[in-house]
């Protein structure tokens, strides 16, 4: 198992003046020796930003302070980004005014340009998602510029939130495939997270958006990105389109990685994936997480609860098979939540 050597990197990374992460000091990686995993929950964002019908703010707010109530540190509260594009996120203002904050709970937005990130000191967000893409199309589609310029005006994002005490988490997508361009190499990936890490996120999160990876690739590509960020700074982002998400998530443990998302239900996709189904469901990789030993500090039947909260609202099944067996098992009625 690779373990990050400190020493291999340049100072500039390790202490990042512009760096809000501080805040984001607790170490996640292998070399803690704690059998510790933290779960990034990306339900009310990632989940939600796809559905054609609009999805009442009040249950919105339910769901996030239902998710607020699961021992979950992280929950992607919103995105800020051109209502137009994404008509569900369009309420991400007052979504992060009513919802209930919970101590010791981050709630990051998405955030792609000085815009969003006004909306964000707005809202009086503390915790924001910059993201960039490892394929030219895909970043065309998806934010309307190239890569590089997206960087660019990622810096600009950077500056203001450090300007106001917002830490910066950064995103990658397509680090395996890209539903335009086919296979992304391993190199590109490694590139782009070098920048955003140096840029100074304090955590990089790598997004197979079309659930295309599997061990193999993962593995490759993770072997190029350790080389240029510390293990315990990366993430990773499954979607199952393929049903490959618990195997590379394992794999990925097995490679030292502690930080995952996951969408409660499964829910998810990006509107500018076509064909890109829903997040691995959070519920399936607690629940494979807790059989392997790891502590996670969820507790799994109230993440069922939350995942059945906005399933029911959304009137379709739990997409986590978790969810299922012990809805039923536990007797979790839908009625009782
Ligand atoms: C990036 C932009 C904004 C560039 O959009 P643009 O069209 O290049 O920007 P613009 O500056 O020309 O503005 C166009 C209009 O958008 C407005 N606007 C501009 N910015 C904002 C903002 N922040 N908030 C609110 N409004 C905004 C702006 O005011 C203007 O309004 P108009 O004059 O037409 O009325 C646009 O392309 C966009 O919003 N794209 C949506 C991207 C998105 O949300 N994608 C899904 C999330 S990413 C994802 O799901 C992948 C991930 C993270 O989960 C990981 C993975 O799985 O891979």
């Amino acid at each position: 198992m690779a373990t990050f050597v400190r020493s291999a990197f340049p100072a500039a990374f390790r202490t990042n003046a512009r760096c809000i992460a501080s805040i984001r000091s607790q170490s996640w990686g292998p070399h803690t020796g704690l059998k510790k995993v933290k779960i990034v929950e990306v339900g009310p964002r990632d989940g939600l930003q796809n559905e054609k019908n609009f999805v009442q703010t009040d249950v919105k707010v339910n769901f996030i302070n239902k998710l607020s109530k699961t021992g979950l540190k992280v929950i992607e509260a919103s995105s800020f980004v051109n209502p137009k594009l994404v008509p569900q996120m369009a309420d991400g203002i007052e979504v992060m005014k009513r919802i209930n904050r919970e101590p010791g709970v981050d709630y990051p937005v998405l955030v792609p340009n000085p815009k969003g990130l006004q909306n964000a000191v707005t809202a009086d967000v503390k915790d924001i998602a910059i993201f960039a893409a490892a394929s030219e199309t895909f970043s065309n589609k998806n934010i309307n510029c190239t890569i590089n310029e997206s960087l660019r005006r990622f810096q600009d994002v950077v500056d203001m939130a450090n300007i106001h005490g917002i830490a910066v988490r950064g995103y990658i997508s397509c680090v395996v495939g890209c539903p335009y361009e086919g296979d992304v190499s391993p190199e590109k990936v490694s590139e782009i997270a070098e920048k955003l890490y140096k840029m100074g996120c304090y955590e990089i999160s790598l997004g197979d958006t079309i659930g295309v990876g599997t061990p193999g690739s993962f593995s490759k590509m993770l072997r190029a990105v350790k080389q240029v960020i510390p293990l315990e700074r990366i993430a990773l982002h499954c979607h199952d389109t393929y049903g490959q998400a618990l195997a590379n998530i394992y794999s990925a443990l097995e490679d030292g990685v502690r930080i995952f998302d996951g969408s409660v239900a499964g829910l998810g996709g990006c509107p500018f994936a076509k064909g890109a189904t829903g997040n691995v469901a959070t519920e399936d990789v607690v629940y494979m997480l807790h059989g392997i030993g790891y502590e996670t500090g969820i507790q799994l039947p109230e993440l069922i609860k939350a995942g059945n909260y906005i399933s029911q609202h959304l009137g379709r099944p739990n997409g986590s098979k978790a969810a299922i067996a012990m809805t039923s098992k536990l007797q979790l009625d839908q009625d009782q939540v």
